[in-house]
Order: C-alpha cells, then sequence, then structure tokens
C-alpha cells in the first residue's frame, strides 16, 4: 500500500469533481487483470494479506481460463497533491471490461460509463486486433485515453519500439507513453497520477431527476440480481422505487452503495458516481445492461441512449448424452438464463440425438462458456450439434423464413438464401499474410483493404460470411500463423448466396443431426467427408447398409458398410444355458446405447464422434 492511500474514503457522496471513471482496454493476456490487482493493492483497498490473483474475476471459469466475462466495477481512493501544496482525495472508479469479442456489447456499455481510458499494451506483444477493436470504441465515446505499455519487466519487452507504434495510434508522443509493470508495480502509481490530472470529471446535473445507465447485472445465489449503475443525473436513495425505463417495471431499491471492492452500502449514489443497485428480483432480464434507471416519484422523460437487445448470433443443439439427462439439462439452462440474458434455447427433438435444445449465442466463445458451465458447474455430459448461423430464406412463393437450423430449411422450395456477413480485421506479422489471405479467400472473403501498421504488422480486412467464420476459422488461423495472429469481426449485413442444403442418409433415413447449409462449391466435399466418417464409426448390421450424402433428392456422395451374421450364440453351441442367457443379456444391454435410424442399429458415441471429427482410433 503505498502512503497516498491511507485515508479510506467517506462512505458519503463523492463531489463529481473528485470522481474519476476509467477502464482498462486492452487484447487478452495483455496483463489487464493483473495491472488492476496491483492498482488495489497500491491503492489499500485490498490487504495484500487478502490480495489473491485476479481479483476482480470471480468466476472460476474465468481465472482458470484467464479470462473475463463479466465486468465488474470497484472504487478506489487516490491521493494528490494540488497546486497549492494541500492535498486532495479522489474517488477512482476502475470499471473492468471483457475483451472479447463476443461481448463487444457489453464493453461498449462499460465504456459508456467512463470518461477516459487507459489503453494497454503487452511490451513484448505491441497492438493486436482486439485494443484496436476496443480502442474505436472508446474514441467513438469521446474517452480520453492514456496510451500504457505494460510488463516492461519482461526481457522481451522493446518499449521503445511499442511507445512508437502506440504514439502514432493515437496521434500522440512516444515519450508520453507511459510504461509500467503491473507485475512488479513499478509506474503504477504515476498512472494513477495521470487519471487524475488527464481524466475528465464527470458532469451531470444533480437537480435533474435521477437517470443512471446500467452497464451490468450480474446473478448472485444469496443477493438475486446485483445491478451495476454510473449515476448520470441526479441521485438515488435507499428505499426508494426505481423505475427501469425500457419496461416501465418498477422495484423497491433493497440496497445501495459501492464496491471497494466488496459491496459497501452506502447513502446513496449522486453525479458521476459509480456503484450497485440490489432490489431482490431474481432474473437478469428484469435489470437489462444499457437500460436506464429513474425513480418512480420523480421519473425522468427521456432515456439515456444507446439501449438495444443483444441478438444472438450463432446456434448450436445442445442434447444430453444420457437421455435421463433432459430435465437436469433444462433446470440448468434455467439458472444459467438467470445471469446471461443474452442466451437463448428452446428445446428441440433429433432422430439421432433425442430430446435436446437449440441454443443462441452471442459468438463461438460464448457457445463455449455455456457448454463448458453446463459440464463443470451442473456435472452434465453434453454434445453439442454444428454451430449454424441465421440464415433467411425466400420460398418460391415469396415468404420469408428464418432457418437458424437446417432442419427447418424449406427443402425443394427456396427461390434464395441470405446469409449473415461480418467485417473482419486480422493483425499478423508481415511473412503470414500469404497464407492467412488463402485462408480467407477459401472462406469466401473478399479484401477490403490491406495497411502496414507498423514495418512487421499488417492489418488485413475481409468482408465474409459468419457462417464460415464459425466453422474452425479461428483456430486455422492461429495454426497457420504460430498463434500470432488476432482476430475481430463485427456483423455487416446480409448478403445472397449459393447455398444448399447437405443431408446424410442411413438407408435411406435422414439423420438430422448431420445436415448442414453449406456453400454449393463445398457440398461435396462436406458430403464425402460425413459419409466416410460414418463409415468408419458404425459397426457392420445384419444388411447391407448404404450412407448417402444428397442435396434434395440428388445424391453426391455414396459409402457403404457391408453386410455381417453376427449370432452371439454360436459360440457357445451345446453349452450351458445360463452362460447363454448372460450373452444375450449382454446384448440387450448393448442395445440400450442403440439409436434406430430406420431399420439401423447406431451407436450413440458414432454420432458423437462424427460430430465432433473424432474418427481416427474407433473401428
Ligand atoms: N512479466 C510480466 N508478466 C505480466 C505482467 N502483467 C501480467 N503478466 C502476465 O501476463 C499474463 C496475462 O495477464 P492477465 O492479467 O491475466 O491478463 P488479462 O489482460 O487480464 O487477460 P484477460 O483477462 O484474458 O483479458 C499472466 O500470466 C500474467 O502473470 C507484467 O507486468 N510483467
Amino acid at each position: 500500500m503505498s502512503p497516498r492511500a491511507l485515508t479510506p474514503l467517506s462512505p458519503a457522496a463523492t463531489p463529481a469533481s473528485q470522481i474519476r471513471n476509467f477502464c482498462i482496454i486492452a487484447h487478452i493476456d495483455h496483463g489487464k487483470s493483473t495491472l488492476a490487482d496491483r492498482m488495489l493493492q497500491i491503492t489499500g483497498v485490498v490487504s495484500d494479506r487478502d490480495m489473491r490473483a485476479q481479483y476482480l474475476d470471480r468466476m472460476d471459469i474465468e481465472r482458470e481460463r484467464g479470462i473475463t466475462i463479466k465486468s465488474q466495477a470497484v472504487r478506489m481512493p487516490w491521493q494528490t497533491d494540488s497546486a497549492t501544496g494541500a492535498t486532495e482525495t479522489f474517488a477512482l472508479n476502475m470499471i473492468d471490461t471483457p475483451g472479447h469479442v463476443d461481448f463487444t456489447y457489453e464493453v461498449s456499455r462499460s465504456l459508456a460509463a467512463c470518461e477516459g481510458a487507459i489503453l494497454l499494451v503487452d511490451a513484448a506483444q505491441g497492438i493486436e486486433a482486439q485494443t484496436l477493436a476496443n480502442l474505436y470504441l472508446a474514441l467513438e465515446n469521446d474517452l480520453t485515453i492514456i496510451p500504457v505499455l505494460n510488463k516492461i519487466d519482461l526481457p522481451a519487452a522493446d518499449p521503445d519500439k511499442f511507445a512508437k507504434e502506440l504514439a502514432d495510434l493515437i496521434g500522440g508522443r512516444p515519450e508520453d507513453v507511459l510504461r509500467v509493470s503491473g507485475k512488479t508495480g513499478v509506474g503504477v502509481e504515476a498512472l494513477l497520477d495521470r487519471i487524475v490530472g488527464e481524466i475528465p470529471a464527470p458532469v451531470g446535473d444533480a437537480d435533474a431527476p435521477a437517470r443512471a445507465m446500467i452497464f451490468d447485472s450480474v446473478y448472485d445465489a444469496y443477493r438475486g440480481v446485483v445491478t451495476y449503475v454510473r449515476m448520470v443525473d441526479g441521485r438515488l436513495e435507499p428505499r426508494e422505487r426505481i423505475q427501469m425505463m425500457s419496461t416501465r417495471a418498477a422495484h423497491d431499491l433493497l440496497e445501495i452503495g459501492v464496491s471497494s471492492p466488496e459491496p459497501t452500502p452506502t447513502q446513496g449514489l449522486g453525479v458521476g458516481e459509480v456503484g450497485y443497485l440490489i432490489t431482490g428480483v431474481k432474473d437478469v432480464r428484469q435489470s437489462k445492461v444499457g437500460d436506464t434507471v429513474t425513480t418512480l416519484r420523480r421519473p425522468a422523460s427521456e432515456a439515456l441512449a444507446g439501449y438495444t437487445d443483444p441478438k444472438p448470433m450463432v446456434f448450436s443443439g445442445i442434447y444430453p448424452i444420457d437421455g435421463s439427462d433432459y430435465a437436469e439439462l433444462r433446470e440448468a439452462l434455467d439458472k444459467l438464463k438467470l445471469s446471461d440474458a443474452s442466451l437463448q434455447y428452446e428445446p428441440e427433438t433429433s432422430v439421432a440425438l433425442g430430446f435436446g435444445f437449440r441454443c443462441g449465442f452471442l459468438g463461438l466463445l460464448h457457445l463455449e462458456i455455456i457448454t463448458e458451465r453446463l459440464s463443470r458447474e451442473f456435472g452434465l455430459d453434453l454434445i453439442t450439434t454444428a454451430p449454424s448461423v441465421i440464415y433467411e430464406v425466400t420460398t418460391d412463393t415469396g415468404e420469408k423464413v428464418v432457418v437458424t437450423n437446417p432442419s427447418e430449411y424449406p427443402d425443394g422450395r427456396v427461390a434464395s438464401v441470405a446469409e449473415p456477413m461480418v467485417k473482419t480485421a486480422i493483425l499478423l506479422p508481415k511473412d503470414y499474410v500469404g497464407t492467412v489471405m488463402e485462408l480467407c479467400q477459401s472462406r469466401r472473403g473478399a479484401l477490403l483493404g490491406m495497411e502496414y501498421f507498423s514495418e512487421e504488422r499488417v492489418e488485413l480486412r475481409y468482408r465474409m460470411p459468419l457462417g464460415e467464420i464459425v466453422f474452425d476459422f479461428f483456430d486455422q488461423l492461429k495454426s497457420k500463423t504460430q498463434g500470432y495472429a488476432s482476430l475481430d469481426y463485427e456483423p455487416d449485413g446480409q448478403q445472397e448466396a449459393d447455398l444448399v442444403k447437405v443431408d446424410v442418409l442411413l438407408q435411406g433415413d435422414k439423420v438430422d443431426a448431420f445436415s448442414a447449409i453449406v456453400h454449393r462449391e463445398k457440398a461435396y466435399a462436406y458430403g464425402t467427408m460425413m459419409a466416410e466418417r460414418l463409415r468408419k464409426l458404425i459397426p457392420r448390421q445384419n444388411f447391407e447398409v448404404p450412407i448417402q450424402a444428397a442435396i434434395g433428392a440428388r445424391i453426391i456422395a455414396r459409402e457403404t458398410i457391408r453386410a455381417l451374421r453376427k449370432d452371439v450364440l454360436a459360440k457357445c453351441y451345446g453349452g450351458d444355458i445360463s452362460r447363454k442367457r448372460k450373452l444375450l443379456e449382454k446384448q440387450k444391454e448393448g442395445k440400450k446405447r442403440m439409436k434406430m435410424v430406420g431399420r439401423v442399429e447406431v451407436p450413440q458415441e458414432a454420432f458423437i464422434a462424427a460430430l465432433s471429427g473424432d474418427v481416427e482410433g474407433k473401428k
């Protein structure tokens, strides 16, 4: 703890002139959480004894994967010497923002709650695509930017080179780029001083009706929903009845306070302050990020700008591997939904996989996080179908059909199909430009531009179908550039394309879980791959089983599983009866795990392996 942090903040409201609201924008792994930890320690809000790494990342999965999913806010005291020699205590509100593309909406709300941003860049890595994306968001919100190079203690750090890169990017001087180490604490006090000196104090009308913007909403099993707000105008006090301006729903304010970093109740929140509200609601959908809170007694007439409902972009079917877990899966999804308003799901059934749910996600990472939480926090064994995007199909009668699941595709009646497009920005070392351009072209990308960022680093911009990105694009990009490329994308409307639905048939019966909507040129490759996989995975039956891939009625690929006559009793001919019975029972057990597709018995594992591409090592 620094001697300049000794005065604890009084729980009474802080005047706006002594408040600084800021966030840290950084690419994943550039050290945001470590720097935040150091600030908490230096300002004395967390004692050295209580300090644990990544103090603010509360979800286990966040800590393990080292990523921040939900944003949090924390208030820290900091003293500076004024020109007159007197010391002044400021309240610094640090608003933590998630760094990943899937959560751009949450990032932009957190930014809207701040007047300034620390642009944190790893001094050994330089600027990455995510840094850029978030910097542009911050500039759109008119935030004051403080450029900072982190990890200067690393032997591989090259602060001179990257200070120039950063200065060029935001139009400043290299010597104004601060150099810190979140790990050792070097430069962190100077950074706190610059926050006070450079970031403007919040402005608002203290006498106006209360308006607070919700920038985060977290579900807590004991306290219900905890809503994080930034006061813009007026004041909120305990026991007041508050109103959500988008839904007009009113709630009693049971508790109001600031996080420092543990929740600390206060007598209210005034202009520019950042804090939390507890109303006893149990569902984050009643307290939506981006919404404006006012009071019922004296409601504001106009909501703050910027509220939109985040829309799912990627859909996938989630099925329990053991069908009897269905009810548990439903319960688990209901629980997750309490803390994640953007998760959507509805029941669906599949011939191959039984009963499950069609789920909508903000992006691939969101999908991964949800499936991982389902298996980790609820102990469920799950299989997810290949991710799909939203297709808009126009039928030959002019009707528009929205398709998020290939099984809803209006076969035989399709006049045209539009698919969602995204603008991508890929930042990479120049040596990989050729390889990455090839990859983007093979994914139907159209080059929008290419820019040299420094001597070695290039930004490639492509317009691409989202459907091509959800299909292992990121993994391919990483492996083709040895992990050096970074990717960011944003939605960019829809575009018509020559898309077809490929079905996979077992002995003439469609296996829905394997149907996919793909570009016509890739249909053949998809069909042959799935047919081949299934031939390797499905055991031989008593009759010949054709596996076909088809577009409508036209077969585009075929494999055959040859017939086999298997007599389980053959080996114990003349043997004793109990042994025979045992064998028959064993066979019955095995059948339970089989799914029937028409007359064909398919082990559940074969479906799972075929979907996950895990074909090797099986017969
Ligand atoms: N040497 C050195 N390592 C650091 C420093 N700051 C962070 N690290 C390391 O860099 C890695 C990433 O740091 P985090 O603080 O988790 O990064 P982050 O930006 O919060 O990551 P996300 O939450 O995923 O966005 C960790 O292994 C840290 O120990 C630093 O100043 N010096």
